[in-house]
């Protein structure tokens, strides 16, 4: 372990990736080895099947690349510990932490609202950020969590939290970027309930601690050198989205492609392939940390003609509600390990 972590100490970049077999996450992973094909790659995915599947698609395009694989199920503390355990033996250093895993379960898609939505003058805004269409059924985790707030937003806290001593070091900087969404919502968000115990929108509103989460980390964290910044991928057929209309048959899906090229040219949002959705979180990794606003969200845009760009857009986010928030997830935290007695 002492010569693995001497060598990761000695160059090339190390670049953690959760949720990195399937959609925006394995599009980036094949993108970063396209840009940078000597650096450190790790997958941290809750199936090894479905890693080892993406790993051997990312060696057979860059044979000889560093691709590493992590077990690691956001949804559960216990994997989260193990995960990071790991981690700490077998790398000295992490520069970029992309937090990307989530999930969006039992989605129920709501067809009036969106007829409805289509004739009003608000139908670009509903299209873009599906606002008012989409509800979750969310269920409990082995922790007594909610599962959409346990995987998109606690685990990835968590694991921040184990990694600080990779990421905060002294004359170096890194990275944390989180996979966040123009879905994220304000009003599905209460800090009374910030798991969303009660209300039916737990994915709008994890996303929307995720943007507040972001900002505490850079407040408390930006001194030590860790950056924290959230994108949104825009609408990309995934996994995750497939599973909206799961009633469609593949044959309809491909009717409704050219209708959302069509719809690209109102919104740039729709950049449809997981490949544009990663073009924010590339660009990241190409910027000076300390020159990113704590305050902006960078969404990939993809243009009528197919052409990818970035956008900074200030994000509707209180200082307060960031902190508070960041004092919950602590002390959340606490009564975690406390019941594990590793505290
Ligand atoms: N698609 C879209 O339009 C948008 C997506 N996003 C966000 O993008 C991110 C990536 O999603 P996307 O690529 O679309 O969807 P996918 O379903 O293709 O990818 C999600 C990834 O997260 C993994 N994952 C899910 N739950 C866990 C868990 N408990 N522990 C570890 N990994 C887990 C999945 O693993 P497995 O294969 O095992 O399920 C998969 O690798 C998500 O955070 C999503 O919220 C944001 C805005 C829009
Ligand atoms: C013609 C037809 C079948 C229209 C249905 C379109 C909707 C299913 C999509 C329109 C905007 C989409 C969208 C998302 C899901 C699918 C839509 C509602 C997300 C909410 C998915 C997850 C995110 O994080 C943001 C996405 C915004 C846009």
């Amino acid at each position: 372990n002492k010569l693995l972590k001497l060598q990761s100490s000695k160059m090339n970049k190390v670049v953690l990736v959760t949720g990195a077999n399937s959609g925006v996450g394995l599009a980036l992973c094949e993108r970063l080895l396209g840009e940078d094909p000597g650096l450190q790659l790790c997958l941290a995915c809750r199936n090894m099947c479905r890693a080892q599947a993406a790993r051997a698609a990312l060696l057979a395009s860059h044979p000889g690349a560093q691709v590493g694989l992590l077990q690691l199920d956001t949804s559960s503390v216990t994997s989260v510990l193990n995960a990071a355990k790991e981690v700490k033996l077998r790398y000295s250093q992490m520069d970029y932490l992309y937090l990307n895993a989530g999930i969006m379960p039992n989605p129920q898609f709501d067809v009036k609202a969106f007829f409805k939505g289509v004739f009003s003058r608000n139908v670009v805004n509903m299209l873009a950020t599906g606002e008012g269409i989409l509800k979750q059924k969310d269920s409990i985790t082995a922790d007594g969590m909610q599962e959409v707030f346990a995987t998109n937003l606690f685990g990835h806290f968590l694991l921040v939290r184990e990694l600080e001593s990779l990421l905060c070091q002294a004359g170096r900087t890194s990275q944390v970027i989180w996979t966040s969404s123009i879905n994220a919502q304000q009003s599905a968000f209460s800090l009374e309930d910030v798991q969303h115990r009660q209300g039916s929108q737990p994915y709008s509103s994890s996303k929307y601690a995720t943007d507040l989460l972001s900002v505490a980390l850079n407040t408390h964290l930006n001194s030590q050198g860790l950056y924290s910044s959230v994108i949104c991928p825009g609408f990309v057929m995934t996994k995750l989205t497939y599973a909206i209309l799961p009633a469609f048959p593949d044959f309809l899906w491909s009717l409704v492609m050219p209708l959302f090229w069509f719809i690209r040219i109102f919104t740039n949002t729709f950049t449809l392939t997981p490949y544009n959705g990663a073009e924010a979180l590339l660009w990241l990794f190409h910027q000076k940390p300390e020159s990113l606003d704590p305050y902006s969200k960078y969404h990939s845009l993809t243009s009528g003609r197919g052409a990818n760009h970035i956008q900074p857009r200030k994000m509707d986010v209180d200082e307060d509600l960031s902190q508070a928030l960041y004092v919950k997830l602590l002390e959340l935290e606490h009564g975690v390990r406390k019941r594990r007695g590793t505290e």
